[in-house]
């Protein structure tokens, strides 16, 4: 069915144009791209009523094959960076899709009412419009869409309870390959962060403090185990791996990192890891994939940040 699959042009949501792949049937074109080497497909949907009775939603089409609208920007996006995060685990970890099965990566848009937020849901994403003042619509960054897919990806590998140490753990992995895919800067959801101020972010990676997180086992937040809580504060204490990772990677490059932080989130971790088994299962990684120097300088990151 190769010679149904077609390249259309979209808007992304900052006004970008860029090309997306798409699926030719019955005289429309479809946002449904059959183009990468798996059994699955990503497709990107609408949810139209904003509720969630409707998931996946409805299909996005076009008959001439450019999706322009002011509505399809967020789908443009939702469906190009997926396209960029499926290939950035095949061609560097030789992973197909997040389950490594080769199973469709389904995105829904317009998810929700002024949803500041957005969620892989345990077999698809979901985005929401955000309320144009704290976000606008949250595919169009790239750390973003890395961010959640690797939530699809840490469900099907190491599977971190989403809850205290390990759920930190499980945001922190999901920002860490955020940055791999938006490796221009140590922001998180810059793009998308509140788009009438600019320079801002949700969170920084090489200083957390700045938003509010702490980069110190020292200032770890003690928060309930509860909705309220976040969880024990799995979006906040996420701040001390986050540092820990940047120090990693200013100090062995992004390249061995990637492999480093890919090895420990497939072979290592476990659902209950803890901060101190994070860094031996990363220490480990790199005595593996590069030796001992290497190994030495992530043992030194993690000190760095109180976990010894
Ligand atoms: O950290 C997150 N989810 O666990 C966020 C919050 C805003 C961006 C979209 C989803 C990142
Ligand atoms: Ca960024
Ligand atoms: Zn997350």
């Amino acid at each position: 069915n190769e010679v149904d699959g077609a390249t259309g042009s979209g808007t992304g949501v900052l006004g970008d144009t860029k090309s997306v792949n798409t699926y030719y049937y019955n005289s429309t074109y479809y946002l449904y791209d059959i183009s990468k080497p798996m059994n699955g497909v990503i497709q990107t949907l609408d949810n139209y009523n904003g509720g969630d009775s409707s998931l996946p939603g409805y299909y996005i089409t076009e008959t001439d094959n450019a999706f322009t609208s002011e509505r399809e920007k967020a789908a443009v996006d939702a469906h190009y960076y997926a396209g960029k995060v499926f290939d950035f685990y095949y061609n560097n970890f030789g992973r197909v899709s997040w389950d490594n099965q080769g199973s469709d990566i389904t995105s829904t848009v317009h998810y929700g009412s002024n949803y500041n937020n957005a969620a892989w849901i345990g077999n698809q994403m979901i985005y929401g419009d955000g309320d144009g003042s704290t976000f606008t619509y949250l595919s169009g960054a790239n750390d973003v869409v890395g961010h959640e897919l690797t939530h699809a990806v840490t469900q099907s590998t190491a599977n971190l309870a989403y809850e205290n140490q390990s759920g930190a753990l499980n945001e922190s992995f999901s920002d860490v390959f955020g940055y791999f895919m938006d490796p221009g800067d140590w922001l998180m959801g810059e793009d998308v962060y509140t788009p009438g101020v600019s320079g801002d972010a949700l969170r920084s990676l090489s200083n957390p403090p700045q938003y509010g997180q702490p980069d110190n086992m020292s200032n770890y937040q003690n928060l309930p185990n509860t909705q309220a809580g976040d969880w024990g504060g799995v979006h906040t204490n996420s701040g001390i791996p986050n540092k820990a990772a940047y120090n990693t990677i200013t100090s062995i490059g992004l390249s061995k990192s990637e492999q480093v932080y890919y090895r420990a989130l497939t072979v290592y971790l476990t659902p209950n890891s803890t901060f101190a088994d994070a860094k031996q299962a990363l220490v480990q990684s790199a005595q593996d994939l590069y030796g001992s120097s290497t190994a030495s300088s992530v043992s030194s990151a993690w000190d760095s940040v109180g976990v010894y």
